[in-house]
């Protein structure tokens, strides 16, 4: 619980601080890696730090966090911290690495805003910092016990490697050694780890897209996106007997309970309803789900035999598709809810790029979907979450 005397202080320079992150977050960012380049090297992303991303998301998720707080002083923002942590877990964060991510950030912070700042106001943003870094540590640690093992990275052996669509391959793998295996949930992701050509370590999250309860193998699809530099290595170089690092399952946007489901997917955020579909059917359960899915072309659709059969196996499933490219039998251009029979006690579950996600959940409220039941699925540095819009 954010102090009575903190509090004051925290409302009062939240704005200042707030307009000042653009300079904090780089700044911080710069010191860390001076001190610890060894964590450019398999944790951070180099494409994320470089197009600036990462420093906006980290900007974002401070200034939500202390919006939150100030707001609601005795409760911490529950989902957020979640997210984060699912995140951080899948790429081994360790509890120590919060108090050399607060001296960097801190001496940032000290440094840009030298002109204002005060010994008050240090130690109320460092009471903000604590309150969330050990809400985090609480939930990693969790998450790390839930575990089969207590591995950060496990070596899989690629035994398939399928193209899926124009665009995405599909990696089936299995243990390479003899380490526990998770069950995983379906919707939950594994963080892939590769060596680049220039021999940097790079880790990505790609969801599991089916048999997520198998402990023998591992299933997961993935585009190639040209500009980036985990999923060319993938597509063009890792090849049918070669070895890969993965982590255990995280993501807490899974598929739990009962009751009718609407997944609202676009192009290659199809696979954790994917992964989701195939639970139903491997579990034999018939239940109301409306998947609606959005692709620029049907060639493009990278599960499409997979979801089109899973969806026809259950009993009351049905599928809607929204192509780009006019095609007879289909709606053509983005996805819109605009006169759907949605069931309006549905859980829904949305994952695809960041507009199209943004234009669901606001469509699934004004139809009737409690924003308490849209779960949404973000790769990469959750923008969204950071509250940048
Ligand atoms: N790599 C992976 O395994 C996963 C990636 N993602 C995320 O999915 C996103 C990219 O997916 P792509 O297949 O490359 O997407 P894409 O750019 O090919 O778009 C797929 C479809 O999304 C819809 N769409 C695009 N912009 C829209 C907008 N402004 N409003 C409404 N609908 C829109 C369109 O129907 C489009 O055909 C990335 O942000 C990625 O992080 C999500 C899940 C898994």
């Amino acid at each position: 619980m954010l102090s009575e005397k903190s509090r004051p202080l925290i409302v009062a320079t939240l704005p200042l601080v707030g307009s000042r992150l653009g300079a904090i977050t780089p700044n911080f960012y710069r010191r860390l890696f001076a001190a610890h380049p060894e964590l450019l090297n398999g944790l951070f992303s180099r494409a994320n730090q470089s197009n600036g991303e990462q420093q906006k998301a980290l900007a974002g998720s401070i200034a939500g966090f202390a919006t939150a707080l100030v707001a609601h002083p005795e409760l911490l923002p529950e989902q957020m911290l979640s997210r984060i942590a699912h995140k951080h877990t899948s790429l081994g964060i360790t509890e120590d690495q919060y108090q050399v991510v607060y001296r960097h950030l801190f001496d940032a912070i000290a440094e840009e805003l030298a002109d204002v700042i005060t010994a008050e106001i240090a130690e109320a943003w460092s009471e903000v910092y604590w309150l969330m870094a050990n809400a985090l540590i609480k939930i990693e640690k969790g998450l790390y016990a839930f575990q089969a093992n207590d591995k950060i990275w496990m070596p899989w052996t690629v035994v398939e490697k399928n193209q899926a669509g124009t665009d995405s391959i599909t990696f089936v793998l299995e243990p390479a050694d003899d380490t526990a295996v998770t069950i995983a949930r379906p919707g939950q992701f594994v963080s892939v780890r590769v060596a680049l050509p220039d021999g940097l370590l790079q880790c990505r999250q790609y969801s599991l897209s089916a048999d997520v309860e198998s402990i023998s193998r591992r299933i997961f699809t993935t585009k190639r996106d040209d500009g980036g530099e985990v999923s060319p290595v993938l597509h063009r170089d890792v090849k049918v007997g070669d070895a890969v690092e993965l982590s255990n399952p995280y993501g807490d946007v899974t598929l739990d309970g009962a009751g009718p489901v609407v997944f609202a997917t676009a192009g290659i955020g199809c696979t954790p309803s994917a992964s989701a579909l195939r639970a139903l059917v491997t579990a034999g359960e018939d239940r109301e789900v409306l998947v609606l899915h959005a692709e620029k072309n049907l060639e493009a659709w990278a599960l499409r035999d997979q979801m089109t059969a899973d969806i026809e196996s259950i009993d009351g499933a049905r599928l809607q598709l929204w192509l780009e490219e006019p095609t007879a039998g289909f709606h053509t251009g983005f996805m819109s809810l605009e006169g759907l029979d949605l069931p309006t006690d549905a859980s829904m579950y949305v994952c695809g790029p960041l507009p199209f996600m943004k234009a669901m959940r606001n469509q699934a409220i004004e139809a009737g979907i409690p924003s308490t039941k849209i779960h949404y699925e973000v790769f990469g540095p959750d923008l969204w979450l950071a509250g940048t819009n």
